[in-house]
């Protein structure tokens, strides 16, 4: 059998790694994991990282390190048969080195997308607040203006995708981030894909993950869709 896959989708609020995560899973089969989703559903069944977790966000604070960890890492270790894409994780260097120490990752797609882009985005994002799914009034508007596609629950706007916020946020992130960049640009293993279209940065993964993945998973690809 062929290696495994292992990659990490990296890039601001905004900045598409949901949207663009959703298409990896669906082309290449690949497991999507995403952190934020992951802590959501810790915070409704009441584990105790998911009690932990919870104080931080109704404050507005990112969890901390050993919190993220602590959740992320047994997740993980589920998946070992499995090739998978982490979205949102790691966020910081802590992560990072914690995530390097039981495996090793094979792409990091960075996607880098303009500030004013970005708040364009935020400024018509939608969520869908138990699950997560997020929509934009122009590029993927709910069936139903206002109402989740799959419950028919109502969508809020979050305060944190108000453009005010969103120029703290971009700092905050980009402090963070550049250390997590840095370690994966020395490990020749960062792939950064600039534009202000997700539909022109698409055809660039694809073929960039056309190259990567193993035998298996594009096997499975084929037979799926033919
Ligand atoms: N490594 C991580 C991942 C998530 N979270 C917490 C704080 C986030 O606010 C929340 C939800 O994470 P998401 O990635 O779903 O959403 P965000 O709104 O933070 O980010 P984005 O706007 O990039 O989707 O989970 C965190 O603290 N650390
Ligand atoms: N107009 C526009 N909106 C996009 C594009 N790509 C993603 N979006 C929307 O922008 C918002 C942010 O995308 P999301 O995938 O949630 O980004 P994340 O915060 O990095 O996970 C969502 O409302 C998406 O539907 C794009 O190319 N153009």
């Amino acid at each position: 059998m062929s290696k495994l896959f292992r990659a990490v989708i990296m890039g601001p609020p905004g900045s598409g790694k949901g949207t663009i995560s959703e298409r990896i899973a669906h082309s290449f089969g690949l497991k999507h994991i995403s952190s934020g989703d992951f802590v959501r559903e810790n915070i409704a069944a009441n584990t105790e990282a998911g009690v932990l977790a919870k104080a931080y966000m109704k404050k507005r604070l990112l969890v901390p390190d050993h919190v993220m960890t602590r959740l992320l890492l047994p997740r993980l270790e589920e998946m070992t048969k499995y090739s998978w894409l982490l979205d949102g994780f790691p966020r910081t260097l802590a992560q990072a080195d914690a995530l390097n120490s039981i495996c090793d990752l094979d792409v990091v797609i960075n996607l880098n997308i303009p500030l004013e882009t970005l708040k364009e985005r935020l400024r018509h994002r939608w969520t869908h607040p138990s699950s997560g799914r997020v929509y934009n009034m122009y590029f993927n508007p709910p069936r139903i203006q206002g109402l989740d596609d799959i419950t028919g629950e109502p969508l809020i706007q979050q305060e944190d995708d108000r453009p005010e916020a969103l120029v703290a946020r971009l700092r905050h992130y980009k402090d963070i981030a550049k250390p997590v960049i840095d370690l994966y640009k020395a490990k020749s293993i960062l792939y950064t894909f600039s534009d202000t279209e997700t539909d022109r940065i698409w055809p660039n993964i694809s073929t960039l993950l056309s190259t990567k993945i193993p035998i298996v998973q594009s096997d499975a690809r084929c037979a799926s869709t033919h």
